[in-house]
């Protein structure tokens, strides 16, 4: 049998081409005769970077932007040809704030707006992948980072800027006369083509969005869940209304009538909600929302490399109801699927029933950590826990096993 192995990262703890072998280690020791080939994947989140560099090659370019914390912090740009892809997690991922730092009402997504900033030079296509991030700001700290590289100096007023890089709690302040240089910097980004690789496809407000579905997992209390939820939508309301009716680019028609319907219809974008909220500040500019497991797929070939194989092995982290809103799982299930391939999913914990996952397209799925109590133990050594677990898989499915 030939098998692919196609998994994002595990959260933080081991990147798409770490799992990967992992994965591919472990089926060989479960089923030697089988022929295994690895295929690591991302969404717009961590791993965007390094995943794309290894299939498309190209140059990485090292910069240093600000943290989510305020601190310095090393990035890169990946230059393909006039296209150059960008990791936001590089700048705001949930890995550069220790565990007792962490809280989405303060922290900044600037850096990424200087890594974006950093990317324009000598670009046709900015490729921003969104996720993972630290930050609930709806992509304020990004518009200034940006403000500031683009815009003459003093054209973001000190107090607006202190409010924008102070993180999303405070947002709730800003109006749309503070914002009234945002058509200049839309402006300003009018020649290159700017896309967002989001890594879920969900709005900015509302119970799925950026406050309430995602700001918990980077420290938030249920109180300050909510309190972000208003913050955001107020700011939005005061952005799209800065921005005015917009003539070109993708999201224009979007953007008629009046403020109220604008705000609306804006936040609503699929993915405005990805790196909490960095998906609609991009979209303000002009960029496409695209989903990131997909542009990822497209790029590495998923479909050619899974038609030369038999079954095909995904996983994450946690397979959660995150997984099938966009993130790589569902999309390599939907890939295999006219294909006639089995997906089968091995992931830290499976918190997905099989029903749902069977209408994805998912064969089966298996959790390293069949019990939540046997995580800690699983997450001590990843590697080896995945490895095993590998090989149980393997032994259930490879019709050689035994012979
Ligand atoms: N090797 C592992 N064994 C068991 N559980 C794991 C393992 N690795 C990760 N996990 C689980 O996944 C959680 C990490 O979830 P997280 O959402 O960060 O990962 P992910 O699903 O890969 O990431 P994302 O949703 O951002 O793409 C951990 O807290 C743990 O519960
Ligand atoms: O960064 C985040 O908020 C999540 O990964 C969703 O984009």
């Amino acid at each position: 049998m030939r098998v692919l192995m196609a998994p994002d990262g595990f959260g933080t703890r081991l990147t798409p081409a770490q799992a990967a072998d992992a994965l591919r280690d472990g089926w060989r020791a479960g089923a030697p005769h089988d022929v295994v080939d690895v295929c690591p994947l991302a969404d717009g989140g961590p791993g965007f970077v390094a995943t794309l560099h290894a299939s498309l090659g190209g140059d990485v370019e090292p910069v240093t932007v600000t943290s989510p914390l305020g601190a310095p912090v090393p990035a890169a740009l990946l230059r393909v040809g006039t296209t150059v892809h960008v990791e936001s997690a590089h700048a705001l991922g949930l890995d550069l704030v220790p565990d007792d730092r962490r809280d989405p009402t303060r922290t900044t997504s600037r850096g990424a707006g200087e890594l974006v900033a950093a990317a324009l030079r000598g670009a046709r296509r900015v490729v921003v992948g969104l996720g993972g991030s630290a930050t609930n700001d709806a992509g304020a700290g990004l518009l200034l980072g940006l403000a500031t590289a683009l815009l003459p100096p003093g054209a973001v007023a000190e107090r607006v800027a202190a409010l924008l890089a102070a993180g999303g709690g405070g947002l709730g302040e800003v109006t749309a006369d503070d914002l009234a240089w945002l058509p200049d910097l839309r402006a300003a980004l009018r020649d290159v083509d700017l896309l967002a690789a989001v890594d879920v496809d969900v709005p900015l407000l509302g119970l799925q969005g950026a406050s309430a579905g995602f700001s918990q997992q980077k420290g938030a209390t249920p109180e300050q869940a909510q309190a972000l939820e208003r913050a955001l939508g107020a700011f939005a309301h005061a952005a799209t209304t800065a921005l005015g009716p917009v003539r070109t680019g993708p999201g224009a028609d979007l953007l008629g009538g009046g403020p109220d319907v604008r705000a609306a219809r804006l936040t609503g974008l699929p993915g405005a909600g990805a790196a909490g909220g960095v998906g609609f500040a991009l979209a303000l500019l002009g960029a496409r929302l695209l989903p990131g497991a997909s542009l990822v797929a497209d790029a590495v070939d998923l479909p050619g490399r899974i038609a030369r194989h038999d079954l095909v092995v995904t996983g994450e982290g946690r397979t959660d109801w995150q997984s099938l809103h966009g993130k790589v799982v569902a999309e390599v299930a939907a890939r295999a699927l006219p294909l006639a391939v089995p997906t089968v999913v091995v992931s830290g914990e499976v918190q997905v029933g099989r029903r749902e996952l069977s209408a994805a397209g998912v064969t089966a799925a298996y959790a390293v950590a069949d019990d939540p109590r046997d995580v800690p133990a699983a997450l001590a050594d990843p590697v080896g826990s995945l490895r095993a677990r590998a090989a149980r898989v393997a032994r259930t499915w490879s019709p050689a096993h035994g012979s």
